[in-house]
């Protein structure tokens, strides 16, 4: 019935949103969650020209926007470089990007991923 293919994931979509989940335990403080506002960061949207963050990879993976995981991670790199392109390199937020970068691009080595194929197929 129509309710049911809503639901249904693909092999594709169950691996990114496990990559997902991840990612975003490396990042307790929530500072790559949502997406960053002029409010908390001023002249943020006239320096970050494409925006990107958690809530808004999860969206593109629950529409199956991503038709692979190389665009999933190229989300993934650009919402980091975008926190060590605005933030200064002595803030928080600037250290937080490169260590989630380098977490996070580790998780989708070759090795990884084959260990990861049993449990998602
Ligand atoms: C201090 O608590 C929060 C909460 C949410 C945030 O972004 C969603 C941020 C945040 C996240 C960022 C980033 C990711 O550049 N940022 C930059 C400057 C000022 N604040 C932020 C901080």
């Amino acid at each position: 019935c129509v309710l049911r293919k809503i639901a249904e994931r693909t092999p594709l979509q169950r691996l990114l949103e496990h990559l997902l989940r991840s990612m975003e335990k490396r990042d307790p403080q929530q500072f790559f969650a949502w997406p960053v506002t002029d409010n908390i960061a001023p002249g943020y949207s006239q320096i970050i020209t494409n925006p990107m963050d958690f809530s808004t990879i999860k969206q593109k993976i629950d529409d199956n926007n991503y038709q692979n995981l190389s665009e999933f991670v190229n989300d993934f790199r650009l919402m980091c470089d975008n926190a060590t392109t605005y933030n200064h390199p002595d803030t928080i937020y600037f250290k937080a990007a490169k260590k989630l970068l380098h977490v996070g691009l580790k998780m989708v080595t070759p090795e990884k991923l084959r260990q990861l194929r049993p449990v998602l197929t």
